[in-house]
């Protein structure tokens, strides 16, 4: 039986007014899946996400890229923030001042996997780069919603916190949408890769049929910029006799 389809997009263009940025685009998240979102930096990830962010609406826990945090806030008060939308304006402003007592319980078991107890209290101008990631995060899964979408949500952590955030990510949601930059990471914690690049959607296969060379192929002004015996690319072109690179497109 095929699983269920969380959101798709049929020979869909993106972009913003005029400006096309995403070509002729059709994907499905289907349920169960992890989706690694790849591609250089301008190609359009942010784009795409934004619009399944759209098109899922109330659906989707959202972890935007540049984490959007109130610095003089308390680490609480922005978790908080990702179920403002459930409560009342005068319960939001009474939280405030006294945090309510169910709410301050949930966010402090949210922190303690997130490696973030013990600074609920602290405003999130005081917390180091990767803390106010981890902040991000744990205002997404507040939410509570059914997908994640993420724009490079654990760019500032180390690999370790990495893998334990995603895991966090992938117990409370049905699907995950994450762009990333870390290649390793898409190939060993995802289930399925989609890649950007001259704007369409070049790549869309399951992580365990692709190599890194594969991903290679979607940064092709950081693979010009080495020296050839350097890339992943000069070595495997070493070991097939075809020497070419494989963009594999379609589900299987
Ligand atoms: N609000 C906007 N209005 C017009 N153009 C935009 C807007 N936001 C982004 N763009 C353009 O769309 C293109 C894709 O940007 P986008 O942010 O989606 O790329 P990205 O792959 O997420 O990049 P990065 O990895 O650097 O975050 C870029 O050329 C960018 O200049």
């Amino acid at each position: 039986m095929t699983a269920e389809v969380l959101v798709e997009l049929d020979q869909e263009s993106l972009g913003y007014g005029d400006q096309v940025i995403i070509r002729d685009v059709s994907l499905s998240l289907h349920a169960g899946e992890r989706v690694a979102l790849l591609g250089e930096s301008g190609v359009g990830k942010s784009t795409l996400l934004a619009a399944l962010r759209q098109r899922l609406g109330q659906q989707a826990a959202w972890c935007p890229q540049h984490h959007g945090l109130v610095g003089p806030l308390s680490v609480y008060l922005n978790i908080y923030m990702g179920r403002l939308d459930q409560h009342s304006a005068l319960v939001n402003l009474w939280n405030l001042a006294r945090p309510l007592p169910r709410a301050w319980q949930e966010i402090a078991e949210l922190c303690g996997p997130l490696g973030l107890e013990g600074m609920m209290k602290r405003s999130v101008s005081r917390l180091s780069g990767g803390q106010r990631q981890r902040v991000a995060i744990g205002r997404a899964l507040h939410q509570q919603r059914d997908i994640f979408l993420g724009d490079e949500p654990v760019a500032s952590v180390d690999p370790h916190q990495a893998l334990g955030l995603l895991e966090m990510i992938d117990q409370r949601h049905r699907g995950s949408i994450i762009a990333l930059h870390q290649r390793e990471l898409a190939l060993t914690h995802f289930d399925r890769v989609w890649g950007l690049a001259d704007g369409r959607l070049v790549l869309d296969a399951p992580s365990n049929r692709l190599s890194l060379a594969d991903l290679d192929a979607l940064y092709p002004s950081a693979v010009a910029s080495l020296p050839e015996s350097t890339t992943v690319q000069a070595q495997e072109k070493s070991a097939t006799p075809e020497g070419s690179l494989r963009c594999h497109r379609g589900r299987s």
